[in-house]
């Protein structure tokens, strides 16, 4: 997990969309999807970044706990309610969405209804992580968010095929040989020391 928030950081301060522009929205859903979240948001402010998180529904798991903590502890915001679009618009340069990934399914349940249909409204640029949340992993989801940037996990997910938007990054180069032969997995290579491959 760590890993992949680093690489979604990562893939975020190498697009347009942050440059010169220091601040972002965070909305972390409650799984490791959202765990993502909580660690790409703590490099991002690393990275000289100004984030602010929302995490309305968090998990009594240690691991959450701690990165909820580490957050705080480098005085990164948590904001106690979700603004109206225009206020997003007004207040952020991007949205990053580390809401629902592959686990995703189903109708979606409140409040990320109602988070999902602020961000279809907003003008900022949104990348997502790992998934467009509510996407179906594999058919996607022609009436659900579309967004700008896209940071593919461990290796892009068939729904995938279906992004439009102008960023797709791979992150996450953790992947042992053996579990990329066990799975006939063809990872492009990440250059150098890189811990993202740019695939779009
Ligand atoms: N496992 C790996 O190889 C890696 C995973 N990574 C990240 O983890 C997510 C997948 O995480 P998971 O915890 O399995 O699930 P999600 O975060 O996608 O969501 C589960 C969470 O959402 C709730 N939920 C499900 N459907 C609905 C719904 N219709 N309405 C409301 N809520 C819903 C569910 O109850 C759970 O609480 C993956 O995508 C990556 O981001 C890392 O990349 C590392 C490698
Ligand atoms: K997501």
């Amino acid at each position: 997990m760590e890993l992949a928030g680093l690489s979604c950081a990562t893939a975020i301060a190498k697009s347009s969309f942050t440059s010169g522009l220091p601040t972002v929205l965070v909305i972390c859903g409650p799984g490791n999807n959202g765990g993502d979240g909580l660690v790409c948001a703590r490099h991002l402010k690393l990275f000289g970044y100004e984030p602010a998180i929302f995490y309305p529904k968090r998990p009594n798991k240690t691991l959450f706990e701690n990165l909820t903590t580490q957050c705080q502890k480098m005085d990164i915001p948590f904001l106690s309610e979700f603004p109206q679009a225009e206020v997003i618009d007004g207040a952020y340069n991007l949205a990053i969405d580390a809401i629902f990934g592959f686990s995703f399914k189903g109708a979606v349940r409140e409040p990320f209804g109602s988070i999902l249909n602020t961000l279809k409204r907003i003008t900022i640029p949104i990348a997502s992580v790992d998934i467009p949340s509510g996407w179906d992993v594999e058919k996607g989801n022609p009436e659900g968010l579309q967004p700008d940037m896209l940071i593919s996990l461990t290796a892009p997910k068939q729904s995938a095929v279906h992004f439009s938007g102008r960023y797709h990054y791979l992150g996450g180069r953790f992947v042992p040989l053996a579990l990329q032969k066990k799975y006939n997995l063809s990872l492009p290579d990440y250059p150098g020391t890189e811990c993202v491959h740019r695939l779009l």
